[in-house]
């Protein structure tokens, strides 16, 4: 009999201990009396509200997630995904003061899957190097200088392959060739002559990031980790290569970064490896996804391609010599152009969110945002803004012309803001330019299939899309 006392007193205990945590869990106390938590809810013990926040949305609107709890609680609310205690901010005053304490009260977080995966992000002077490192192989001066007629080339020779082919799948297809272009940039890869198909295996890593991080055999995420094991297998093949070998200089991004090793102690053969990992991630991803948006948003708005060809036919007549190849003036005079991809830029939100830890709490507005907590700067509730960009949802690249500079850097972050602002920007508005410039002088195309939106938060293109590309003079 006494054993069913102590059974049952156990179960009760067990009870209120539960009971306890959940409520603990809920209702997170802050230690300051100085300011509240953000309102919001905590969702479920451990998991939080991860899997409101991944159910997938059909539009370029603000995901769900977002406006619903906007509505609810406010442009600032709290939250938790995957076990860690959040704070949302669709608030422009707030996310820009978050920007500016980059280093101060924030510092710079990924989710756990993130960071264990791309370690490169890195904080303090190793941020300033991979920072300035990329800058010198991808900023303007490379672009002015080198870049622009190798991007020419490539889109030149991509296109005319796409249009032998009856069909193309577009987030495939512009994956590939960024991969392969940004690989030979960094160490001369050949994707022609090499026996496996790498792009593709970091396709793969890029689909299992955002998966659950569920490390057992079948799941997405460990073909993720396979993947990812497999493109670093032969990348540090290569650096132990070019080690191996230290008087050929090629003057490339590997050659910088092993020349740099002997200033710079964190410069181990590892963080190479993991470096070049990390600019590949960030380049050929958000340019492919720009790449496809562009052209799902130009097949549904045939006079806006019309304006586009027609500013591009203007380029090649103004040309002294026909054969020559795009200068950095002409790249320059693409005013509709550019209005165009900071328009896709607007609407794509490549980017779902800036995230931030708290290293010291922060007061703002009557919260408190204790340290150790996350922060999400919702970008896109920006960009998306009815008051700043009219009927926010319609693709009207023509908006641009009216924003004065003021409005468009309180507003719009594709590239993030502050001292970690994106190395990349330039290259990327670039690269999209000058596909679009041989695209629509050059070539015609067809949508088939596909286009159609999803965001998981990430955007993304379910079943992909599928054009037809043929040349325009034959
Ligand atoms: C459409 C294309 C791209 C988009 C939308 C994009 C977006 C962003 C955003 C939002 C950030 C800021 C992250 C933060 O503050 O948490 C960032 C940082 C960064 N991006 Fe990009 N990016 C793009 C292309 C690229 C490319 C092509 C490169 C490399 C050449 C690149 C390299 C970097 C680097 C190195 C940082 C970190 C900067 C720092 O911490 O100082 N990005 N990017």
């Amino acid at each position: 009999m006494w054993l069913v006392g102590v059974w049952c007193s156990v179960v009760a205990l067990a009870t209120i201990l539960v009971t306890r945590w959940i409520q603990k869990w809920r209702n997170p106390s802050c230690s300051s009396n100085e300011g509240v938590l953000p309102p919001g809810s905590m969702g479920f013990p451990l998991i939080g509200e991860t899997i409101q926040l991944l159910i997938p949305s059909r539009s370029l609107d603000l995901h769900p997630f977002i406006k619903n709890r906007v509505q609810r609680y406010g442009p600032i609310f709290r939250t938790s995904v995957v076990g860690r205690p959040v704070v949302m901010s669709t608030d422009p005053k707030f996310n820009h003061y978050v920007i500016t304490e980059e280093g101060k009260s924030v510092e710079l977080w990924y989710l756990d899957t993130f960071s264990k995966m791309l370690p490169i992000y890195g904080v303090g002077s190793i941020q300033k190097y991979i920072r300035n490192i990329a800058l010198s192989h991808f900023g303007v001066e490379s672009i002015r200088e080198r870049l622009l007629p190798q991007v020419e080339q490539i889109v030149q020779k991509t296109l005319r392959s796409w249009s032998t082919q009856k069909s193309v799948e577009l987030k495939h297809a512009t994956s590939s060739m960024l991969f392969d272009f940004t690989l030979k940039q960094m160490f001369g890869y050949d994707s022609e002559n090499s026996p496996e198909k790498l792009s593709d295996k970091f396709a793969n890593f890029v689909h299992g990031l955002m998966s659950l991080p569920l490390n057992i055999p079948g799941t997405t995420y460990h073909k993720c980790h396979k993947d990812q094991k497999e493109v670093l297998s032969m990348m540090r093949g290569i650096v132990k290569e070019r080690l191996a070998s230290p008087d050929k200089h090629r003057g490339d991004f590997l050659d910088h970064a092993i020349q740099d090793m002997k200033t710079e102690n964190f410069l181990t053969e590892d963080f190479i490896v993991q470096l070049m990992f990390g600019i590949l991630f960030g380049t050929f991803e958000p340019i492919s996804a720009v790449l496809v948006l562009t052209l799902k948003l130009l097949s549904d708005h045939p006079l806006i391609v019309e304006e586009l060809t027609a500013e591009h036919e203007a380029i090649l007549r103004n040309r002294h010599n026909p054969d020559s190849s795009l200068s950095w003036d002409e790249y320059k005079s693409m005013t509709f152009t550019l209005n165009v991809i900071n328009e896709v830029l607007r609407l794509g939100n490549v980017a779902p969110g800036l995230l931030r830890r708290v290293t010291k709490d922060i007061k703002f507005n009557g919260y408190i945002i204790p340290a150790g907590w996350d922060i999400v700067l919702v970008t896109p509730a920006l960009q998306l803004n009815p008051e700043t960009f009219k009927d926010p949802i319609a693709f009207n690249p023509s908006r641009w012309k009216g924003l004065d500079s003021y409005t468009i850097s309180k507003n719009f972050m594709p590239f993030g803001g502050g001292i970690r602002q994106c190395a990349g920007a330039d290259y990327s508005r670039a690269f999209v330019a000058t596909f679009l410039h041989i695209l629509v002088s050059k070539y015609r195309w067809t949508k088939i299939k596909g286009g159609n939106i999803v965001r998981k938060p990430i955007l993304d293109f379910e079943g992909g899309l599928e054009i037809e590309v043929s040349e325009k003079n034959k």
